[in-house]
């Protein structure tokens, strides 16, 4: 039999569409004493799967569900003293519960395309109706936690299936914004 992969637990039945109106809500950690719980104002943008091995992920899931909220628009609501920073030399400083482990929010607040946004999990808001992943990132990134290099190709299918076109790094659309940046920053950016 063909070796198994679980995607993510809320995507493998399908990727349910959001609601048009979502505005946001609380995110809530898993533990079942004193839930670190956030307030995101406003939706989030760029949800999609991300397979890196940094992004945290649900047991038994090959790949995170990860959006960004502005970071202005992130309060910590209760229990923020269980919250620590992963990996403080990271581009992504991942607020994760010391007790259970989800990671809450993680600011960009480095020098970068990404400054001054923060990547959430939105499979953490208590709320329904947040925007569905729209993609796959980092998909060959699986590899480094586990999966097996042959059962890649049935990954990359059953993504597309899902509607979830996969990607090695970032979606067009983000890679165009990273390298805008670094063009601005090289002189090289031409508008037309
Ligand atoms: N292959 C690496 C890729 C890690 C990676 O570059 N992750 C992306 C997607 S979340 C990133 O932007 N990382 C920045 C960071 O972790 O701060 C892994 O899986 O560990
Ligand atoms: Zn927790
Ligand atoms: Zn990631």
């Amino acid at each position: 039999m063909a070796y198994q992969v679980s995607i993510h637990p809320a995507l493998d039945g399908g990727v349910k569409k959001g609601q048009s109106n979502f505005s946001g809500g609380t995110l809530v950690c898993a533990c079942a004493s004193r839930p670190v719980k956030l307030a995101v104002k406003g939706t989030v943008a760029h949800n999609h799967a991300c397979g890196c091995t940094k992004c945290w992920k649900p047991k038994g899931a090959a790949f995170s569900v990860v959006a960004v909220a502005s970071t202005d628009n992130v309060t910590v609501l209760e229990n923020g003293d269980k919250l620590a920073v992963v990996d403080k030399d990271a581009l992504i400083q991942r607020h994760a519960c010391k007790e259970c482990g989800v990671h809450m929010y993680g600011p960009v607040e480095r020098d970068h395309a990404f400054k001054g946004l923060s990547f959430v999990h939105p499979e953490r808001f208590q709320e329904p109706g947040w925007p569905e992943p729209t993609f796959a990132a980092f998909v060959s990134s699986i590899i480094e936690s586990g999966t097996p290099p042959s059962a890649m190709a049935g990954v990359r299918g059953r993504l597309n299936e899902l509607g979830l076109a996969p990607y090695d790094c970032l979606n067009p659309t983000l890679m165009d914004v990273l390298a805008t940046f670094a063009a601005k920053k090289a002189g090289t950016l031409k508008e037309a």
